[in-house]
C-alpha cells in the first residue's frame, strides 16, 4: 500500500505484459445518483458496490449536512436513512471539484425549505453552471450565481415547482440529470426539454433514468430531447452499483499497451455507462482509427489520446469541446503534457485534439515530469505511457483519489514499479 503518497512518482517500464484480476471500484457516476436518490426517499437505503473516494465522499458530507444518515458498513457500501426530504444545512455544502455532486445537489437543493450556498474549489468555480441556475429560475425558483460558476446560493421553499423547464446541456448533460432527479420531487409534472442539440454523452442521461426508476420515479422519455416526470417522490430500496466504465478503461489500455491480459470480472458489453465504448477502440491498437468522435465517451479520451501516441498513424479526437470545462481544460492539458514527452505529439486545433502517432515513440521519448493540473484523469492517463516509455514522473499521483484512491495499487499489484520522487 502506497501511503501517504510522494509528491511524485516515476514510473519504471515492466517490459512484459501485465498480467491479472483487477476489479475497478464502483462507478462514480451512479454512486453519486444513488447516493442523491436514496437521501431523497423516505426510509433505509442499501447501496452496494459502491465507490468510495473524494467525489463520492464529498457528495456523502453534503447529504449529511442536510440532515440526511450515511452509514458506511464496509469498503463498498452506504446506508442511507432519510425522511424524504433535505433539510437546511447549517453553512454551505463545499464539493471540491465534484461535477457530479455540484450539479446534481444545486437543482435537489431547490427542494429544501430555506437557502442553501453550493461551492467547491478553485476549479469548481470557473465550471460553468449558469444554464443549470437558469433552468431552475424558469422554473420559479430563486437562484442566484453571479459568475456564472459555483457559488450558488438557492432560496428553496420546499417544492420542486411544475410545467416545463427548458435546458441548453451543450456545456453538460449533468444539467439535464440534475433537472431530472430533482423533478419527482415537484407539486405537479414537469417536462425537461433540451434546447440545443447538442447534450455531450447522452448515456449519462439514460443512468440517470435507470437510477430514477430503481428508485420508484416515473419517467418517459417524450422523444429525444424531452422527458416527463410524475411528482412520485421516491422510495428507499437496496441498488448495486456496477463497476466504474471510465476507469475500466485504464485496465483496458493497459492491456492494449504492454500486450497483456486483465480479467476485470465484468464484460464490456455488461457495462451500462458510455465510456465502456471505448473498449472496442482500445482492442483496435496500434491500428485505432485517425478519426475517433470522443463525444459519447468523453472520460475516455485521454486514456485514448495517450494509447494514440503509440498508435501506427495519427489520430484527430473529434466532438471534444467541453472537454474543455471538466476537472481542468483536458485538450489543453493532454497536449502539453504529450508535447513534454516529444515536441509536437499533441497538437490543438479549435476544439480538435490531434495526436502524431508514433509507432516507435518508445525509442524517441523523452524523460518528462507530468504535470496533472490537479485532474485524476490525466495522472491515471499518463501513467499508461509510463509502461513503455522511459522516465515518465507523475506529478501529484494523489490526485487520482478523486475517483480511483487504489489506482497506485492496483499498477503495484500487477507488478509495476513504482519509484517515490519529489
Ligand atoms: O453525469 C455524469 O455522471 C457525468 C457526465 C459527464 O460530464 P458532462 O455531462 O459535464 O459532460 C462526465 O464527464 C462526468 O465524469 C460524469
Ligand atoms: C469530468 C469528470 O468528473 P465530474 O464532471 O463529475 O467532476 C470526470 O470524472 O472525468
Amino acid at each position: 500500500m502506497l501511503s501517504p503518497l510522494p509528491p511524485a512518482l516515476t514510473i519504471v517500464p515492466p517490459n512484459r505484459p501485465l498480467v491479472g484480476r483487477v476489479s475497478p471500484p464502483g462507478s462514480k457516476s451512479i454512486t453519486n445518483r444513488a447516493l442523491l436518490l436514496a437521501a431523497l426517499a423516505d426510509g433505509t437505503s442499501r447501496l452496494t458496490g459502491a465507490l468510495k473516494s473524494k467525489d463520492t465522499t464529498l457528495m456523502a458530507a453534503a447529504l449529511r449536512q442536510m440532515g440526511v444518515t450515511v452509514d458506511e458498513p464496509d469498503a463498498t457500501s452506504f446506508t442511507v436513512t432519510s425522511i424524504g426530504r433535505l433539510q437546511q444545512p447549517s453553512g454551505p455544502l463545499f464539493l471540491g471539484n465534484a461535477g457530479t455532486a455540484t450539479r446534481f445537489l444545486t437543482a435537489a437543493v431547490a427542494t429544501v425549505d430555506g437557502a442553501v450556498i453550493v461551492d467547491g474549489d478553485e476549479e469548481m468555480r470557473l465550471r460553468p453552471i449558469g444554464p443549470l441556475v437558469t433552468a431552475l429560475r424558469s422554473l420559479g425558483i430563486d437562484a442566484i450565481c453571479p459568475t456564472g460558476c459555483p457559488p450558488v446560493t438557492i432560496h428553496g421553499n420546499g417544492s420542486f415547482g411544475s410545467g416545463r423547464v427548458e435546458i441548453d446541456a451543450g456545456l453538460s448533460s449533468q444539467y439535464v440529470s440534475a433537472l431530472l432527479m430533482a423533478a419527482p420531487l415537484g407539486h405537479g409534472a414537469i417536462t425537461v426539454a433540451l434546447t440545443g442539440k447538442d447534450i455531450g454523452a447522452r448515456g449519462y442521461v439514460d443512468l440517470t433514468l435507470a437510477a430514477m426508476r430503481a428508485f420508484g420515479a416515473e419517467v418517459e422519455q417524450l422523444d429525444a430531447g424531452t422527458w416527463l416526470v410524475q411528482p412520485t417522490g421516491y422510495s428507499a430500496t437496496d441498488f448495486r452499483i456496477e463497476p466504474d466504465a471510465s476507469a475500466a478503461t485504464y485496465l483496458w489500455g493497459i492491456e492494449a499497451l504492454t500486450g497483456g491480459r486483465i480479467d476485470l470480472g465484468v464484460a464490456a458489453d455488461a457495462f451500462t455507462q458510455p465510456d465502456a465504448a471505448a473498449q472496442a477502440v482500445i482492442a483496435q491498437f496500434p491500428n485505432m482509427p485517425a478519426i475517433i468522435d470522443g463525444s459519447q465517451m468523453q472520460d475516455a479520451v485521454p486514456t485514448l489520446a495517450v494509447l494514440a501516441a503509440s498508435n501506427n498513424r495519427p489520430v484527430r479526437f473529434v466532438g471534444i469541446a467541453n472537454l474543455r470545462v471538466k476537472e481542468t481544460d483536458r485538450i489543453r492539458a493532454v497536449a502539453n503534457e504529450l508535447n513534454r514527452i516529444l515536441p509536437g505529439l499533441g497538437t490543438e486545433e479549435g476544439d480538435d485534439l490531434v495526436v502524431a502517432a508514433d509507432p516507435n515513440l518508445a525509442a524517441r521519448s523523452r524523460p518528462a515530469r507530468i504535470e496533472t493540473y490537479h485532474d485524476h484523469r490525466i495522472a491515471m492517463s499518463f501513467a499508461l505511457a509510463g509502461l513503455k516509455l522511459s522516465g515518465i514522473t507523475i506529478l501529484d499521483p494523489a490526485c487520482t483519489g478523486k475517483t480511483y484512491p487504489e489506482y497506485w495499487d492496483m499498477l503495484a499489484g500487477l507488478g509495476v514499479e513504482l519509484q517515490p520522487t519529489t
